[in-house]
């Protein structure tokens, strides 16, 4: 959907319903215009019928008066029904917006996801589907039915008046006494989703060391808070609510008195007097509903607010030009990065440049920076300086449905998405059946998947279900290299691995070697780091060195550079022994010469 600068998605597709909610005004229009036909039946019936006692006027106004009931409710059918189309139109136009917007917001706060904006946006579509909205349709009908009461008795008018003024006074205090406790018990409401949430995510810790009482007193802190504002808030509500129908009710039966005395007097029918009292009541019904429906009101309104800050705040990808498919050279240069919202950065001035097929291995001791620069390097992480670059092209240029297919990841933690392995190797795109067992097999993950039940069919949840860690590491590096990818970034592949596991990522390295791709690899494995052309030292987020793995051939000259460091040396430094009979490493940004 197209995005004005000054307007999220929502208000757009609100603004595109516009024309539906004028249908649903002009529909009101005559709803209540029909509404008049009770009190002008009893008029009739009252001052025509019992006057003439004449059944055939009764039974032509019967008749006429049974009509304009049917066309009414056909009318608010009809009404309510282009509302639920209103909403469901709104859920349909917006939530692909909605889904990305979550999506890379989970992404710029890391470690923080929620799911609150699709619930928010079924509350906002709830309401708009509702009969919470009618009240505020019905509310522009008050001052016509005052009108008409006034036609009456200039006393009906004043009075009617009156009591629509003090049930507004009524429905304002309920605004300004409860908007604020609703607001919190909102917040409180979503917090303590979001925590149920993350600790179901976490089942299997929480049950092995005991900690769910721990974590169920949280939850319940935040719980509670939320059921003391949200009962704090009905409470007021209902309490004014009780006092407006009460008071409804009583002013509709004292208009009654009101017509009497006015009867005795001689300035009006027994009719008018009945006529006027239902009158009465339409003209504050819509105000006693406003006040009945205010808590729903609150939610869609704060619900409102919350996604128009969520799309302001994650504009939606521009469209892009496309390129041409990179080649695997990445460019790092002076890069400054951290976790996105982070103001400290966690790299320093990195620069490197890796040619198209060479493997390089990052190495350091724990919080180096490690997965940080490899989520920098795909830029999911983007830079606070400098730049990254995929065959010359800076990598937040690109749209990322484009650039997935020329980039594998295998990040730490390896996620598996609900779905068959073919589904979760082929990344949840078309399955090539060809490319997903050749991924496979790169992965040395073939066989294992042959004897799971239904084979590539076989499904798996999010947490992997039937499948060791080890079996999901090897899932995700064939999804990593499903449909060749020229660029590879695996953070530490080899972590649950067991011996033949390594022996199938050697393999695995080898083939991608032969075909060209581009590898960084985190592991401080020295079978893996046999494989590699350069290793890269990080250490505090600064390169302390990128220098070829291996010593030169014997006939080849000797390292002369400080950064040609022999690999047994970095190794020593990744693991925090430095190696003090060398002097400091410095940066090398230039890749060797081949
Ligand atoms: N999501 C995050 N939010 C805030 N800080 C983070 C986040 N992820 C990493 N960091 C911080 O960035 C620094 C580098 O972390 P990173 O995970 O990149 O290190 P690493 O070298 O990969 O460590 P390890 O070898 O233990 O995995 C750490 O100080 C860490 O606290």
């Amino acid at each position: 959907m197209a995005t004005s600068p000054d307007k999220t998605d929502l208000q757009l597709a609100l603004a595109a319903s516009r024309q539906a909610f004028l249908y649903i005004l002009l529909f009101s229009l005559f709803i209540n215009l029909l509404m008049l036909a009770p009190s002008i039946y009893m008029l009739q019936v009252y001052d025509r019928v019992i006057t003439t006692r004449s059944p055939e006027t009764l039974l032509m106004l019967t008749l006429v008066v049974v009509f304009l009931f049917i066309v009414m409710g056909s009318l608010d059918l009809v009404r309510s029904r282009i509302l639920v189309r209103v909403g469901n139109r709104l859920d349909m136009q917006i939530s692909d917006r909605l889904y990305q917007a979550t999506f890379k917001r989970a992404l710029l706060v890391p470690g923080k996801p929620s799911a609150q904006p699709f619930n928010d946006l079924t509350t906002l579509r709830q309401f708009l589907s509702g009969n919470g909205l009618f009240a505020f349709f019905d509310a522009p009908w008050i001052p016509v039915y005052i009108a008409i009461l006034t036609l009456f008795h200039p006393w009906f008018g004043i009075f009617a008046a009156v009591a629509a003024s003090v049930l507004m006074v009524l429905a304002w205090i309920n605004e300004k006494s409860t908007q604020s406790l609703l607001s919190e018990a909102n917040r409180e409401h979503v917090q303590s989703q979001d925590l149920a949430q993350s600790n179901l995510r976490n089942a299997e810790v929480l049950q092995a060391m005991g900690m769910l009482p721990n974590l169920l007193a949280r939850w319940r802190g935040k719980h509670h808070d939320y059921l003391v504002h949200q009962s704090h808030a009905s409470d007021r509500a209902g309490a004014l609510s009780n006092v407006s129908k009460t008071l409804r009710v009583m002013f509709q039966s004292l208009i009654l008195g009101l017509g009497a005395f006015l009867v005795i007097e001689g300035s009006l029918t027994g009719g008018m007097m009945i006529a006027g009292s239902i009158l009465m009541g339409r003209a504050l019904a819509p105000i006693d509903q406003m006040i009945g429906g205010w808590k729903g009101f609150v939610a869609a309104r704060t619900a409102h607010a919350r996604l128009n800050a969520l799309l302001s705040a994650v504009p939606a990808e521009p469209q892009r030009m496309p390129l041409p498919p990179p080649v695997g050279r990445l460019a790092l240069e002076t890069v400054t990065a951290g976790p996105p919202g982070e103001n400290r950065p966690t790299l320093w001035d990195l620069s490197l440049q890796s040619n198209p097929g060479e493997h390089i291995a990052i190495v350091g001791p724990s919080a180096a920076g490690k997965s940080t620069l490899a989520r920098v390097m795909l830029g999911v992480w983007p830079v606070q300086s400098g730049s990254v670059r995929l065959g010359g092209t800076d990598i937040s240029q690109w749209p990322r449905e484009r650039l997935g297919p020329f980039i594998g990841y295998l990040p730490q933690d390896v996620e598996l998405f609900d779905g068959s392995i073919s589904e979760n190797i082929a990344r949840f795109g078309d399955v090539n059946p060809a490319q997903v067992i050749e991924a496979a097999q790169k992965a040395g993950v073939h066989d294992i998947i042959l004897r799971q039940s239904a084979g590539y069919d076989t499904q798996i949840s999010g947490s992997g279900g039937v499948l060791s860690g080890g079996q999901r590491q090897r899932l995700g590096l064939a999804r990593a290299l499903y449909g060749n990818p020229v660029l590879v970034v695996l953070d530490e592949p080899d972590a649950n691995l067991d011996a033949s596991g390594e022996r199938a990522l050697q393999h695995c390295l080898r083939q991608l070697r032969t075909q060209g791709t581009t590898v960084f690899i985190i592991s401080h494995s020295p079978a893996i780091l046999e494989h590699v052309d350069r290793v890269l030292v990080l250490q505090e987020g600064r390169m302390v060195s990128c220098a070829p793995a291996h010593p030169p051939a014997p006939k080849m000259p000797q390292p002369t550079r400080e950064t040609d460091t022999p690999i047994h040396s970095i190794r020593m430094r990744a693991r925090g022994k430095p190696d003090d009979s060398r002097p400091p490493l410095s940066l090398s940004p230039e890749p060797p010469k081949s």
